[in-house]
């Protein structure tokens, strides 16, 4: 069978999935994932239909880094029978200023990837490991990176600009936003599943362990909460989102804290983890009692809240208010406090078809029609890799 390997290299997980080549569109074979690298690692996948084909958990320090993770998931997948690979498809978060569509990877694009290393450094190093070593063992296999960036590289200059003198913005210091494949995904889902509303004004809201929100018009990214790395917009597990730039300088200067200190700070121990003092994982922090992670979440949903005012200020209204990925896709009560401070702009929740998780969670009256859409990153870059090796 021939198919294609999605890799999708994450700051706590690598997901991965097999597509059949069925014609000109992918067919979900295999998905799987190691997360809980360095916690609870813990490597599962399953067949299309559902069958489990493997649950394997690990001792914390038998999986502690990404490199250990890539060769568990090599193992297995070498187990596997009857399987030809055609091409490997990888999720790349930063593509810079030039990367607007998915690119086939050479020697060279892989060195201008790695100079986005610091700008990504919880997940650029990540997505390149796998595709090295792709390279290194099979050089005929064509490598694939599709960037979170693409989605918005459409944005005008006077809203991806930061306000400083021009020339930063020439040397690529600009505001570009990431989860663009998980955007892109839902809008083509929302497309399917709300043809009237999927061209409207529309905010979808990706809260996983990195979160952050686009506001989408016409099916395009208008804005994004995002900037020129992954650390800005909302809170996420481990990084604390929107922050004064002061802080940093205050960091460095008065506390006399490193370049590196910083960034362990910023990109590892704030967020969720920071402010509750025992974990980023919003699980933990929904089932415990401890005031801190309380507040924790409460912070999570005013941002949140902030956040789609300006969105929908972007838009100039809001038509739909979609949630998806892990803490969106799975969490009633998270998208109950976010569902009720967007009453304002005319949401209404119907409180059994959240609990439900159904696909529209809205009233029949609400003016502003509210979705949960699973997101799938791996589907939109398996379609993306399969249109650029069947075109070249
Ligand atoms: N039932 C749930 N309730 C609340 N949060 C959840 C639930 N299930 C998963 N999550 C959250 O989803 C996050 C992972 O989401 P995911 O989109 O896979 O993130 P990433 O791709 O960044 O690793 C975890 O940090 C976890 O806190
Ligand atoms: C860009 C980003 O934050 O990705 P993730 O949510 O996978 O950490
Ligand atoms: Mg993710």
């Amino acid at each position: 069978m021939d198919t294609i390997l999605v890799v999708n290299a994450g700051s706590s997980s690598l997901k991965f999935q097999i597509f059949e080549i069925a014609g000109s569109v992918p067919k979900r074979f295999i998905r799987g994932q190691i997360d809980g690298i360095g916690v609870r690692p813990r490597l599962t996948a399953s067949a299309a239909d559902g069958t489990v084909l493997v649950d394997r958990r690990y001792a914390p320090e038998a999986v502690d880094h990404l490199p250990a993770a890539i060769a568990e998931t090599r193992a297995w997948l070498l187990t596997l029978r009857g399987i030809t690979l055609r091409a490997t498809g990888h999720r790349v978060v930063h593509g810079g200023p030039d990367f607007a569509t998915p690119v086939l990877i050479d020697h060279a694009i892989l060195d201008k990837l790695a100079a986005f290393q610091e700008l990504a450094p919880l997940h650029q190093p990540n997505n390149l490991a796998p595709i090295r070593l792709a390279m290194e063992i099979n050089p005929d296999v064509p490598q694939v990176a599709c960037f979170d960036t693409a989605f918005h590289r459409g944005h005008a200059p006077h809203t991806d600009c930061y306000a400083l003198p021009w020339d930063y913005y020439e040397h690529g210091v600009r505001r570009y936003g990431f989860h663009g494949l998980s955007y892109e995904y839902i809008a083509e889902r929302l497309a399917e599943v709300a043809p009237g509303i999927a061209g409207g004004r529309i905010i979808i809201a990706h809260l996983g362990s990195g979160a952050s929100m686009c506001a989408l018009k016409d099916g395009r990214s208008l804005e994004t909460t995002m900037g020129f790395t992954a650390l800005d917009g909302l809170p996420m597990s481990t990084r604390p989102g929107q922050i004064d730039p002061g802080v940093v300088l205050y960091l460095l200067d008065h506390r006399g804290m490193t370049v590196k200190e910083v960034t362990d700070l910023l990109y590892r121990a704030s967020g969720l983890k920071g402010l509750s003092g025992t974990s980023g994982d919003m699980r933990d922090l929904l089932a415990s009692d401890d005031p801190r992670a309380a507040i924790a979440i409460s912070h999570f949903i005013h941002r949140c809240a902030l956040s789609s005012g300006m969105l929908a200020a972007a838009l100039g209204g809001l038509d739909a208010f979609v949630f998806t990925a892990g803490v969106g896709e799975n969490s009633p009560p998270i998208r109950a406090r976010i569902a009720e401070r967007l009453g304002w702009l005319g949401a209404e929740l119907d409180p059994a078809a959240n609990e439900a998780g159904r696909t529209g969670i809205s009233t029949p009256q609400s003016r502003v029609a509210l979705y949960v859409l699973p997101t799938d990153e791996e589907l939109m870059i398996a379609r993306h890799t399969l249109a650029l090796i069947m075109a070249s």
